[in-house]
C-alpha cells in the first residue's frame, strides 16, 4: 500500500462494521470482549494474536457462526446478530471464505469445484452437468485468473496444497463476494506459495474493491500482503494500524509469553 492510497481506501465506507463485540461460548469466559473492526472496500487487512486469541472467532462472528453476547456486527448491508428469516443464507452467499485445508471435494474436478461457488444462485442442479453456460464460462475465467484453468479438468485432490488454495479462492470468487474472509490460507503451504497465495489475495482485494481479511501466524507474510494490521491478544485489540507503520518489535507484544508464535 503507497503513502497515499490508505486515505483514499479508509475514506470509503466500510463494508464490515464490529462494534464493542462480546463473544462467550455457552456461557463459558469471554473469548472476544468489547473487539472494534472496520473493514473498508479494496483493502486487505491481517488479523493476528497468538492461539486462542480469538482470530477464528471473530472470523466466525462476521457470518453468524459464533454466539454474539453483545455488541453490534454489521457485514455487507446486514445485522448479522439481528438477521432477519432468509437474511443468513444470503449473508453467507455474499462472503467469500477460504480455509487452511482448502475444503475441495476432492473426486470432482476442478472445474466443478469452482462451480459449486455459484449453488446459492443456481438452484437445484446435477453438479455433473448442471450449470449453466454462463456459470461454465464465469468459472473458466476465474480459473484463468487465479493461474489454473490448466487444470479444469483435473480432480482436486490430484493438485499440489498451492493450486488447491487457488482453486478454493476461484470457488469463493465465484460467489461475486462483498467480503472476503481468509482464516489462516496459507497455514499448508511452504513460504514460497504462502506469497504467491497472498499476492493473488491482496490483488483481488485491490482489483474487486472488496476487503479481504487475512488471519496469519507469521508476521513477516502480515507485513509484506497486508494493508492494515489488527491484533489481538485475550480478545481483545491490542494493535490496530497501517501495516507501514508497524515492524516485528512493535508486534512482540501480541505473542508475549508465548514460544513460538510469530515466527518466520
Ligand atoms: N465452539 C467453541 N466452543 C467453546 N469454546 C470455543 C469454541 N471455539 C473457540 N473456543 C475458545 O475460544 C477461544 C478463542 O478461540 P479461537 O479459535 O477463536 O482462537 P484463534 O486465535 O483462532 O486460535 P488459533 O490460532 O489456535 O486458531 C479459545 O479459548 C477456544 O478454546
Amino acid at each position: 500500500m503507497t503513502a497515499n492510497a490508505e486515505p483514499t481506501t479508509a475514506a470509503r465506507p466500510p463494508l464490515v462494521t464490529v462494534q464493542g463485540l462480546k463473544v462467550a461460548y455457552d456461557g463459558g469466559p469471554l473469548v472476544l470482549d468489547g473487539v472494534h473492526l472496520e473493514l473498508h472496500p479494496g483493502e486487505t487487512v491481517a488479523l493476528l494474536g497468538s492461539s486462542g486469541s480469538g482470530k477464528s472467532t471473530l472470523m466466525r462472528s462476521l457470518t453468524g457462526f459464533a454466539p454474539v453476547t453483545s455488541g453490534s456486527v454489521h457485514v455487507a448491508g446486514y445485522d448479522v446478530a439481528n438477521l432477519r428469516r432468509g437474511e443468513l443464507r444470503r449473508l453467507r452467499a455474499d462472503v467469500g471464505q477460504v480455509f487452511q485445508q482448502f475444503n475441495l471435494v476432492g473426486r470432482l474436478s476442478v472445474l466443478t469445484n469452482v462451480l459449486t461457488g455459484a449453488l446459492h444462485d443456481a438452484g437445484p442442479v446435477n453438479l455433473a452437468g448442471g450449470f449453466s453456460a454462463a456459470h461454465r464460462r464465469r468459472a473458466m475465467e476465474l480459473l484463468d485468473r487465479v493461474g489454473i484453468a490448466y487444470k479444469a479438468k483435473e480432480q482436486a485432490r490430484s493438485l499440489s496444497g498451492g493450486q488447491q488454495q487457488r482453486v478454493a479462492i476461484a470457488r469463493a470468487l465465484m460467489q461475486n463476494p462483498k467480503v472476503m474472509l481468509a482464516d489462516e490460507p496459507v497455514a499448508s503451504l511452504d513460504p514460497k506459495l504462502s506469497h504467491t497465495v497472498l499476492d493473488l489475495l491482496q490483488r483481488i482485494a485491490r482489483e474487486d474493491g472488496i476487503p479481504v481479511l487475512v488471519s496469519l501466524h507469521v508476521l513477516p507474510l502480515a507485513l509484506r500482503h497486508s494493508d492494515r494490521i489488527v491484533g489481538l491478544r485475550h480478545g481483545e485489540v491490542l494493535v490496530s494500524a497501517p501495516t507501514a507503520q508497524l515492524s516485528t518489535e512493535q508486534l512482540a507484544p501480541l505473542y508475549d509469553g508465548d514460544d513460538e508464535e510469530g515466527e518466520d
